[in-house]
């Protein structure tokens, strides 16, 4: 059985997880792929890094691109990241003919639809099943078990980072920035961990995902982006009062004016399943026509889990490579010529239901107001609260749950809200969905 060759770009988090992991079930993956698959090669800007994690086994390089030139490689496994130096290695080894295996969402949502083009004109592939909830096979999933459906939304906690830091400020009270610095101790964060606090690494996945649910290109640029720097943990508390927790949500929804692509924090019931999903652990809710709902939960992020899904592609493109391209599964599921350009809507066009905190004068009659300008709106109300001012204070919240609308009227909303001379400050606004 000759072997399949590996060009390994990055030994840092995620490749030192592929190479343990290969190297330990070599055997079982071997009889799973038909063939060996041996990393021949491994790059890294970090020789002594690499030389520490490979015990000098393999061929070390810091040349990555002698590598994606090297004719002895079939398959370059691009785990360095971001999107300069990692664009060139992944178009120079497409151009050179190479399959290629990536986790690099940031690429793929920034410049998928210019690698997918390539790649499919050279008769590649590009494998990136470790880009989008790490170890879970989400991609799998989306683009082979649910074929047979049209896929109407999905929604997921797709960043490790953030739902750790959530989970753990909720549980013991620990200061954001604290929990920050285990989650990057861990492995889980990105090289920039202002990505995962923003929200952008979770839109890179939403990106990823809404392509090959709805057959659509990369739109990372059309994506609503919301982090969770600014939440504020009374939000969180009074959320669970009424019965929700508020998760970093990535959403995809297709409706009959476009897509709804966006990222922000967001109140699920409590009860739900996904609403329990804790410390660093994804999960994707998937609502399809015929099948109903799928839930897919696992780890999202670390060395290990990451590379589970690094090794099943390389598995994947081992079985295939020699298959004519045609017969292969396409990248964004669709076939190439059957991606439509389904706009993304703006986000004040998105529909869905909101919290409202606003702090107000504790007297007659404010309540009244607030309810008339939603009322004038159209917007009607599901649950509401007041709290009694504390001793000695003349200003109390309230928060209200509405039902659904579309967000440009719940904005004109808050603007005349918040010009009520009884209201002080801003209205803190978060966006629920009932899944
Ligand atoms: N860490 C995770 O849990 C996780 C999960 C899913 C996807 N990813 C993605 O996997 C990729 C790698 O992430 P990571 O956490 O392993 O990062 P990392 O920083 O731990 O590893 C990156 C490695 O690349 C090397 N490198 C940087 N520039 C290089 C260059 N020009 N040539 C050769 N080597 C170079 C670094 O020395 C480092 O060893 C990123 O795209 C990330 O978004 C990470
Ligand atoms: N930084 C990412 C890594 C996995 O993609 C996370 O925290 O989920
Ligand atoms: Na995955």
């Amino acid at each position: 059985m000759k072997p399949i060759n590996v060009g390994l770009l990055g030994i840092g988090t995620v490749g030192g997880g592929t190479f343990t992991v290969l190297k330990r079930n070599a055997e079982e993956i071997t009889r799973r792929a038909g063939r060996p698959i041996r990393i021949t090669t491994v790059a890294d800007k970090n020789l002594e890094l690499a030389r520490r994690v490979t015990g000098g086994e393999v061929k070390l390089s810091d040349d990555a691109f002698a590598v994606v030139a090297d004719p002895e490689i079939d398959i370059v496994v691009e785990l360095i990241g971001g999107y300069g130096v990692a664009r060139e290695l992944v178009m120079k080894a497409i151009e050179n003919g190479k399959h290629v295996v990536t986790a690099n969402k940031a690429l793929l949502a920034v410049h998928g639809n210019e690698i997918f083009a390539a790649a499919q004109k050279k008769g590649v592939m590009v494998a990136f099943e470790a880009a989008v909830a790490g170890g879970i096979p989400i991609i799998k999933a989306l683009r082979e078990g649910l074929t047979a459906n049209r896929i109407e939304w999905l929604a997921g906690i797709i960043n490790g980072t953030t739902n750790f830091i959530l989970s753990e400020m909720r549980d013991k009270g620990l200061p954001f920035a604290e929990v920050l610095k285990e989650a990057q101790a861990l492995g889980y964060a990105e090289a920039d961990p202002t990505f995962d606090i923003e929200g952008v690494d979770a839109a890179h996945k939403a990106t990823i995902m809404s392509a090959i649910a709805f057959g659509i290109p990369m739109q990372f640029d059309k994506a609503y982006i919301e982090g969770i720097s600014k939440l504020d943990a009374v939000d969180i508390a009074y959320a669970e009062q009424l019965g929700y927790r508020i998760k970093l949500l990535g959403i995809a929804r297709r409706r009959d004016e476009g897509i709804e692509l966006r990222v922000h924090p967001t109140l699920i019931p409590a009860k739900r399943l996904i609403a329990n999903v804790e410390g660093a652990m994804n999960a994707v809710l998937v609502q399809a026509d015929a099948v109903g709902a799928t839930l897919y939960y696992g780890k999202g992020a670390g060395a290990e889990p990451t590379a589970s899904a690094v090794i099943a592609d390389l598995v994947d493109v081992t079985r295939l490579h020699t298959a004519d391209p045609e017969h292969r599964v396409p990248h964004l599921a669709f076939q190439p010529d059957q991606v439509q350009d389904i706009p993304v809507l703006p986000i004040e066009d998105v529909v869905t239901s909101y919290y409202l905190r606003m702090h107000v004068e504790d007297k007659p009659g404010v309540l009244a107001d607030i309810t008339r300008i939603l009322a004038d709106s159209g917007i009607s109300i599901e649950a509401l609260i007041q709290k009694e001012a504390a001793e000695g204070e003349s200003h109390t919240d309230i928060i209200l749950l509405t039902h659904q609308t579309v967000e440009g009227k719940a904005n004109a909303a808050i603007v005349r809200i918040e010009a009520l001379p009884v209201v002080q400050g801003r209205v803190t606004r978060l966006r629920m969905e009932s899944l």
